[in-house]
């Protein structure tokens, strides 16, 4: 297929497109549609010039946000949607053509990740209504994780929780992870062993041996790991309990404080943006700094539990609007890891931001690299649907 591919990644208030051109070389479009839903929804993108643009959008829903995004598209038509679904639950190990009875496992699945699925979701049924005659590939953040062991994937629970419920670590962010470590395998010129630490909004962890994902630190849900924007990532287990008993929390409200108004929100007072977060802190607001400070703790710690998956560890790997443009908090992760081996080279570390790809160390011999590979999700959902395209007889 040599149509390009129009990638939607639909959230609860916005979402994000890219047409992606068969052509590595080709220009993409890409763009937001933010705001759903409120008085100012509005659409911003850059043309096939590769001017932007900010268009009103009224009240817009789903439906009028995709509809706007593709008269925007100026005439270049897509020979299919690739979806980014957050959760494919044990049913989906790879990319998956949409058809109604994928609808119906998403659907089943959807409690799984609360903040994601129902959206990604609505957008499935917006897009499939405007463009019935395009084939839909769904493409799974949990499918890239379906390699981890047992021993990995296991909670220590009655063994029913797993059998008859499905009670497991699936991990998510499995477009990224899989993205920059196979980019990674490519820049060594050998497939290695990596850790890679996706930190946007969501933030996590994973550990990655010659292609496969042998552990990540999210779970059954987006919710377990790192400090994220708004969720809080790990807690105690009993920490539910003792709401419920001690407070008289009811679970809503338990689900909702701990995902949207926990992480670097919840601890800073403040925002859960990394850049106003470094500002604050910068300028004394104690909150702020402290948030910086749990952030990258759980991050180092989570990389060192990781590293036990590893049989040897070729190098680390940024990634992630914060990983891509924070040398700060990179220069923080690096330091809380001292057993191993790591050599920061700073300048590399200041001057590796806003897309760039490189290393960040010394290159000294037998130590760990450090890279910072600029994600590219909407690429790898696009080859993925290019690929299973081209599989399935139509
Ligand atoms: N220059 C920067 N310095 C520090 N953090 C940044 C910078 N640019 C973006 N970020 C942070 O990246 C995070 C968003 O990451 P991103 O990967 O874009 O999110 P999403 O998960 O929604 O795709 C925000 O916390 C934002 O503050
Ligand atoms: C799974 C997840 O956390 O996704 P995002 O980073 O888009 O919120
Ligand atoms: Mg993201």
């Amino acid at each position: 297929m040599n149509d390009p591919v129009l990638v939607i990644n639909c959230g609860s208030s916005s979402i994000k497109y890219a047409l992606v051109p068969a052509a590595a070389d080709q220009p993409r479009l890409t763009g937001l549609a933010e705001r759903l839903g409120s008085d100012d929804a509005r659409l911003k993108g850059t043309d096939a010039r590769g001017e932007s643009f900010t268009r009103p959008l009224g009240r817009a829903d789903h439906v009028q946000a995709l509809t706007a995004i593709l008269e925007g598209l100026e005439g270049h038509r897509p020979g299919a949607v690739g979806h980014r679904v957050v959760h494919g639950g044990e049913h989906f190990t790879r990319a998956a053509l949409i058809d109604d009875e994928v609808v119906a496992t998403l659907e089943a699945t959807s409690a799984l990740a609360p903040l994601h699925n129902p959206a990604n979701l609505q957008g499935i049924a917006a897009t499939r209504a405007l463009f019935p005659e395009l084939p839909q590939v769904a493409v799974f953040d949990t499918a890239f994780h379906q390699s981890l062991p047992p021993r990995a994937y296991r909670y220590a629970l009655p063994e029913a929780l797993y059998r008859d419920y499905g009670i497991r670590r699936y991990g998510f962010h499995g477009t990224s992870h899989a993205y920059v470590s196979a980019r990674a395998d490519a820049l060594a010129g050998h497939s290695g062993g990596w850790l890679t630490a996706h930190l946007g909004n969501g933030c996590s962890t994973a550990a990655v041996w010659e292609g496969r994902s042998l552990d990540t630190s999210m779970g059954l849900t987006p919710l377990e790991g790192l400090v994220m924007g708004t969720r809080s990532g790990d807690v105690d287990p009993g920490l539910h309990a003792h709401l419920a008993r001690q407070l008289g929390w009811e679970l809503e409200k338990i689900d909702r404080v701990l995902n949207r108004e926990s992480g670097l929100l919840g601890l800073s007072g403040l925002t859960n943006d990394m850049r106003e977060l470094e500002a604050a802190a910068d300028a004394g607001h104690a909150g702020a700094a402290l948030a910086v400070e749990v952030f990258c703790y759980r991050i180092a710690k989570s990389l060192a539990a990781l590293s036990c998956a590893l049989p040897r560890l070729d190098g680390i790997l940024f990634t992630g609007g914060i990983g891509e443009n924070s040398p700060a908090v990179r220069e923080k992760v690096v330091a809380l890891l001292p057993h191993f081996g790591l050599a920061l080279d700073p300048t590399a570390n200041r001057e590796t931001i806003r897309g760039r790809e490189g290393r960040i160390d010394t290159l000294t011999p037998n130590r760990p690299a450090l890279w910072v590979i600029p994600t590219d999700e909407e690429g790898r959902i696009a080859d993925e649907t290019r690929q299973l395209l081209g599989e399935t007889p139509r």
